[in-house]
This record gives C-alpha cells, sequence and structure tokens, in this order.
C-alpha cells in the first residue's frame, strides 16, 4: 500500500460542492490534484468555485501562497483515464450506490493496484461499495464536512474489509491536510448523519406543519441549541437532494424514525436543491 510519504498527487472523482471542496484543500497542502467530472461544465464549475474559494481565504490572508500558484497544482478533467498517476483517490460523486461502484471499478482499472481508494460518500456502505472490486481492503471512508476548506473535521469509516493500515492512511492523510479527525464503523449514517438527518427532518416536518415560519424555525433552533445554522437553513447548504438521498439510505436502513420530510421530496422534485441551485427553503443569488 502507498503510505502518507509515498503520496504526490490525489484524485479527486466529482467536481461538485465536495469534491471541488477536497481539490482545494489538497492543494492547498501541497499535493498535485486531478478532478475528475463527467461534464466540461461541471469541471469548469468546480474549478470556478476554488478560484473563488481561494481568493477569499486570500483577501482574509489565510493563505500560505498566492490563489495562483495552489490553482495550478489543479487540473481538471473529464477523463477517468488521467487519474492514473494518482497516489490516493477521493470519490465525491452523486450519493448512489450504482454510481459509487461504477467508479470504484473504473478506479480499480485505472489506478495502480496498491493506491487507497476512498469514499466521501455521506451514508452508503464503505463495504457494499468495495464488494464491487477485488481491492476491498484499500477502500476507506473519508468524509469530509462541508464545505471543506472551512470545516476541521472528518470521519474515517471503516469498513468489513478496510485493512487497519488503510485506516491509519485515512487520518494521517487527513490531519495532513489540517483537519482533525474521528472514526465511525460503516453502520448506516455513521456518527454524523445518522444524528443530523433526523433532525433536518423533524425541522422541516415541524415548519411545514406550521410551528413557526422557517426563519423562526432557524432561529429557534440557533439560538435555543447554540448551533450555527438551523436545520432549514443547514439542509439548503447541504443540498436538498443530498438530504433526501441520505435519509432514504437511512430510512431503508434503520425503519421508519428515518423516514424523509414529504417536503424535502417534494422541493427535491421540483428541483429546488438549496443553495446551489439558488432555491431551497430560501433563495439565493
Ligand atoms: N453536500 C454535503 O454537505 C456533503 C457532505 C459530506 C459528504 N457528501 C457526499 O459527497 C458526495 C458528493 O456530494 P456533493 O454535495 O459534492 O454533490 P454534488 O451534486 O454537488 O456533486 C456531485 C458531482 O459528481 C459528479 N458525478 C456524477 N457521476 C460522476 C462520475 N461517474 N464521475 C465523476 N463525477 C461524477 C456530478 O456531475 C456532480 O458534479 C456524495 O456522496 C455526498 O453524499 C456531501
Amino acid at each position: 500500500m502507498r503510505g502518507l510519504s509515498d503520496i504526490r498527487t490525489v484524485g479527486v472523482v466529482g467536481a461538485g460542492t465536495m469534491g471541488n471542496g477536497i481539490a482545494q484543500v489538497a492543494a492547498t497542502a501541497g499535493y498535485d490534484v486531478v478532478m475528475r467530472d463527467i461534464e466540461r461544465r461541471f469541471v469548469d464549475n468546480g474549478l470556478e468555485a476554488i478560484d473563488s474559494s481561494l481568493s477569499r481565504l486570500d483577501a482574509k490572508d489565510d493563505l500560505d501562497e498566492s490563489p495562483d500558484a495552489i490553482e495550478d497544482r489543479i487540473t481538471g478533467t473529464t477523463d477517468i483515464g488521467d487519474l492514473a498517476d494518482a497516489d490516493l483517490v477521493v470519490e465525491a460523486a452523486l450519493e448512489d450506490m450504482e454510481v459509487k461502484q461504477d467508479v470504484f471499478e473504473d478506479l480499480e482499472d485505472v489506478t495502480d493496484d496498491d493506491v487507497v481508494l476512498a469514499t466521501n460518500t455521506s451514508t452508503l456502505s464503505i463495504t457494499t461499495i468495495a464488494s464491487a472490486i477485488d481491492r476491498e481492503e484499500l477502500v476507506v471512508g473519508l468524509h469530509f464536512m462541508n464545505p471543506v476548506p472551512i470545516m476541521t473535521g472528518v470521519e474515517v469509516v471503516t469498513g468489513e474489509k478496510t485493512a487497519p493500515d488503510v485506516t491509519d492512511l485515512a487520518h494521517a492523510f487527513a490531519e495532513d491536510l489540517g483537519k482533525e479527525t474521528w472514526e465511525s464503523d460503516d453502520k448506516p449514517g455513521f456518527v454524523t448523519n445518522r444524528v443530523l438527518m433526523p433532525w433536518i427532518n423533524e425541522g422541516i416536518r415541524a415548519y411545514d406543519e406550521g410551528v413557526a415560519s422557517k426563519e423562526d424555525m432557524d432561529k429557534g433552533m440557533k439560538l435555543g441549541t447554540n448551533v450555527p445554522m438551523g436545520p432549514l437553513e443547514l439542509a439548503d447548504h447541504i443540498g436538498l437532494d443530498i438530504c433526501l438521498d441520505a435519509s432514504e439510505t437511512l430510512h431503508e436502513e434503520l425503519g421508519d424514525r428515518y423516514k424523509p420530510a414529504y417536503l424535502l421530496k417534494r422541493k427535491v422534485a421540483a428541483g429546488d436543491l438549496g443553495k446551489k441551485t439558488g432555491k431551497g427553503f430560501y433563495e439565493y443569488d
């Protein structure tokens, strides 16, 4: 297996909210990054998001290098074959088992046999993702939090077959990106989403049932429980489709107490996915 000191190039699959954030923090830490998405426009959106995030950090004097120097280490591509030189890959494509298993099959083909393949899945089983390939012991969950450049925590998730030194590498790599880690067994939702998703869904249901306006739902939870965002604004921030996918997985695995809120399903059906589409529970520029 390739250890931390062997890692020069990090592959990132998916250039969306999480993928571009992971690419940014890896490049900021000095790694060369190849970020792959399925269409050029998604790659370009990801590169633009990195550019504006780095400019904001630079304006606050939070970078050791210029944004240009960091961005020079990032290559965007639509060709999975460009991940051939990756020493570690983090997958951050859609929260869909079939998509992830297809991606892992491709990654097994294009990368060297000793390369660790990590997934940023929020709720899907690491063990089931890994079962699609032969390199099961080199698959691990590396669950970054959103927004990746700002949030300091990363959840390391161990699958049934994950080798102990792969788990150790996942912790060490995240720490090298300036993050703090904790570990979860491969159980639905891990530590964070198992507790967060029912909280978000209950906030949506309470709003839908007229308990309070959306502003007061969020204000009540922020001021009343000392969290930085209320459930509706946090759901917009995460992406309502991502919340629904996560809730459906938890519902399927853990039963009715995890049932997704009706209004969450309706908003996703309407294409109002939160911040990333400009509209969710709130509107964004
Ligand atoms: N949004 C969050 O707050 C959050 C937090 C932690 C983990 N996650 C997880 O991270 C993953 C990505 O979530 P996101 O919010 O970035 O989603 P997103 O919708 O913003 O981005 C997903 C990207 O993956 C791309 N994609 C789809 N199939 C692909 C493939 N075969 N190869 C390469 N790219 C592909 C899509 O085109 C899209 O650009 C999901 O598994 C999600 O559960 C999300």
